[in-house]
C-alpha cells in the first residue's frame, strides 16, 4: 500500500535520507527504529508530504505522490508537532478531520462516539482537553487521526511524553486496536521496546539509510550488524575470527552455532550466554556493578583481556562485586554478525 522508491532527501551535503526502499503492506503495523538524526521523521515527513523527495518517489496503492498536499493523501497524523486544541473540547478536536471533509453534523456526532468509545474515553465528548491527564490526550490525538478512516495511520513517536508504566499498557492497547481496525500503520520510535512491542515489522536505521528490516523476532534474533546489535542494548561484541564452530576472540575461544558465516567478522554475545563459574573455568574476570532487572541481575565483568561483558544470571547466581569468576561462552547465544566494512 505504501511504496518508497530510492527516496532521497538532502540538506545541504548531507542526505537525511539516502535512497530509501521500504515496502509497507495493507493491516501491516512497520516501527521505524534508530538513534537521534538517522532520518526517521524526514522519512515520516517525506510520507506524509510536508517534504519534498530530493530524488526517489513514495507511491501510495500505487500512485506516485508527487505533487499531492498532505489533506489529500488520506493520512491520520498523529505527530508531536500537531497538538490538539487545548481550547477546543474532545469532541471538537476528534470531529476535527470529519468537518474539514465536510460531514455533516449528525454523522460527525456518531463518529466521534464510535471513537472515544474504541480508545477507551466512551462520553467524553464534552471534557475539556486541557483536564485531560497525558494518556487520555494521547487517546484524543488518536481518536482525532482515526476519525476519517486514514488509508495510512503515521505517529511520531507516539507515547514519547508519557511515563514508562502508562506506555507500555498504551502499547499493548494500540497494537490491540490496530489489528481489530486492520489499520496499516507507520510509526516512527526512538524507544526499541515499543518499536517491537508494536510492529509487525521494525526498520532500523542509521545515517539516512536503512540499516536493517525485518520481524521484531529476526531482528533481536540476528542483528545485522554490530551497529543493530549494539543499538539494541547489546554490548557484548568483539571483531573475531571464524573456523567452524569457533570463533577466535580477544576473550578466547567462543563456541559459535554450526552454519555460522567463516573468517574475519563481529561476533556478538548475548549477556544471558555468558556464565558465571570458578575462576578456573573459562576467562578470568572481577566482578563489577550489578544492576537488578525484576526477575534477573545484569552483571559487568571486567576480564583480564579484551572488552568489559555484560552477563545476565538468576538473582541468586549473582557473584559479589569484586570478586573473581571465570567466563564461559554458550554457542546458542552467539551471533555471528558480517564483516566490519
Ligand atoms: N529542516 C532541516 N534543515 C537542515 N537539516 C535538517 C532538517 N531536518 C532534519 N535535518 C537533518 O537531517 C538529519 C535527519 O533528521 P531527522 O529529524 O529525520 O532524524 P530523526 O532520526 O528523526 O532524529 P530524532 O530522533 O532526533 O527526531 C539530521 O542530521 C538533521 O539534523
Amino acid at each position: 500500500m505504501l511504496t518508497l522508491e530510492s527516496a532521497t532527501v538532502r540538506f545541504g551535503a548531507r542526505a537525511a535520507l539516502d535512497a530509501v526502499d521500504l515496502e509497507v503492506a495493507e493491516h501491516e503495523t512497520v516501527c521505524v527504529l534508530g538513534p537521534s538524526g538517522s532520518g526517521k521523521s524526514t522519512l515520516l515527513r517525506v510520507v506524509a508530504g510536508l517534504h519534498p523527495p530530493d530524488g526517489g518517489r513514495v507511491l501510495l496503492d500505487g500512485a506516485d505522490q508527487a505533487g499531492v498536499p498532505v489533506h489529500r493523501r488520506g493520512l491520520g497524523l498523529m505527530f508531536q508537532d500537531h497538538q490538539l486544541f487545548p481550547h477546543r473540547d474532545v469532541g471538537a478536536n476528534v470531529a476535527f478531520g470529519l468537518r474539514m471533509r465536510g460531514v455533516s453534523r449528525r454523522d460527525q456526532e456518531h463518529r466521534v462516539g464510535e471513537l472515544l468509545d474504541l480508545v477507551g474515553l466512551p462520553g467524553a465528548e464534552r471534557r475539556a482537553v486541557a483536564a485531560l491527564s497525558g494518556g487520555e490526550q494521547q487517546r484524543v490525538a488518536l481518536a482525532r487521526a482515526l476519525a476519517p478512516r486514514p488509508k495510512l495511520l503515521m505517529l511520531d513517536e507516539p507515547l514519547g511524553q508519557l511515563d514508562r508504566g502508562l506506555r507500555e499498557r498504551l502499547v499493548v492497547e494500540l497494537r490491540t486496536l490496530f489489528g481489530r481496525l486492520g489499520t496499516t500503520v507507520l510509526a516512527v520510535t526512538h524507544d526499541q521496546g515499543e518499536a517491537f512491542a508494536l510492529a509487525d515489522r521494525v526498520v532500523v536505521m542509521r545515517d539516512g539509510r536503512i540499516a536493517q528490516v525485518g520481524t521484531p523476532l529476526e531482528v533481536w534474533r540476528r542483528p545485522a550488524s554490530a551497529f543493530v546489535a549494539r543499538f539494541l542494548g547489546f554490548d557484548n561484541v568483539v571483531g573475531a575470527t571464524v573456523a567452524g564452530t569457533v570463533a577466535d576472540t580477544v576473550w578466547g575461544e567462543v563456541p559459535v552455532p554450526g552454519g555460522s558465516p567463516q573468517g574475519a567478522c563481529d561476533l556478538l554475545v548475548r549477556p544471558a550466554g555468558v556464565r558465571i563459574g570458578t575462576p578456573e573455568e573459562g576467562l578470568r574476570c572481577v566482578v563489577g556493578t550489578r544492576t537488578f532487572r525484576g526477575n534477573h541481575v545484569a552483571v559487568r565483568l571486567t576480564p583480564e583481556r579484551g572488552p568489559v561483558l555484560e552477563a545476565e544470571c538468576a538473582l541468586r547466581d549473582a557473584p559479589e562485586e569484586g570478586t573473581t569468576v571465570g567466563a564461559g561462552f554458550d554457542a546458542a547465544e552467539t551471533v555471528v554478525l558480517p564483516a566490519r566494512p
